[in-house]
């Protein structure tokens, strides 16, 4: 894994707005984010979290792991080749097409150890859609994983994983990883295991800093007002 020098900033934006075409979706959002940060992005459903991260992705594009709210699986895979195509770029593409259709023993027994600790490990050779939604989260997480890079990049990962597999996958990821943007709706996941929440509404920054200053209540009066 490439790691990246601890206090850098990874992720600024400094006034920047975002539209779909006369609909402001980001007003004048500032902020920047660094190295070992693990932040929880938070806030009601069209408050612009997604568009968000859009925007800060393409700063550190080619050391992200991203867990795109779609999953973004093929369909007609099966979980493996879906996991391992998380690393394709680690190999000339003669290696991938080889190991998508005759996996090799290494390769194989990494995958099957990530769809180990993701509890999927019976689905390995099963094609993606005969999956449960929560079964697929798993596997996009996996192939996240499996890019093996320093930062995450999360747009509700653990939605459709019960509360004991969520919390389980989420500390997964934040070991794995060195720095974490990750949008929740779950604000206990938010404030226990984050230690930065940054919470938008309406496209407004409404408060950013560090998670021990925030309360539940404080969080769900966010989403009520
Ligand atoms: N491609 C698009 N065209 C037009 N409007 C868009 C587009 N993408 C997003 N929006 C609008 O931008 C706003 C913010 O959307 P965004 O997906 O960033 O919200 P979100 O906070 O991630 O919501 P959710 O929690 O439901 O995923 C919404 O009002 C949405 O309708």
């Amino acid at each position: 894994m490439t790691s990246v020098t601890s206090a850098e900033v990874l992720f600024r934006l400094q006034g920047h707005s975002v539209s779909h075409g006369r609909h402001r979706v980001l007003h004048d959002i500032n902020l920047s984010i660094y190295a070992g940060e693990k932040v929880a992005l938070i806030g009601p459903s069209g408050a612009g979290k997604s568009t968000l991260l859009d925007c800060l992705y393409p700063q550190q594009a080619a050391y992200t792991a991203l867990c795109p709210q779609q999953g973004g699986l093929v369909d007609i895979l099966s979980v493996y080749q879906n996991i391992y195509m998380g690393g394709l770029e680690r190999h000339h593409a003669l290696y991938n097409l080889w190991n998508l259709l005759r996996p090799r023993p290494a390769d194989k027994a990494q995958v099957s150890e990530l769809t180990r600790l993701l509890g999927i490990d019976d689905k390995l050779w099963h094609s993606v859609d005969k999956l449960s939604g929560g079964q697929r989260q798993r596997v996009a997480i996996g192939r996240a994983l499996f890019r093996q890079q320093p930062i995450f990049f999360g747009d509700e990962p653990v939605s459709a994983l019960d509360p004991t597999q969520a919390e389980a996958v989420l500390k997964m990821l934040i070991d794995r990883h060195q720095t974490l943007i990750v949008t929740l709706h779950n604000r206990r996941l938010a404030l226990t295991h984050f230690n930065r929440v940054i919470a938008l509404r309406d496209g407004f920054i409404h408060y950013d800093g560090a998670a021990a200053d925030l309360s539940e209540q404080q969080l769900d009066a966010l989403y009520a007002q």
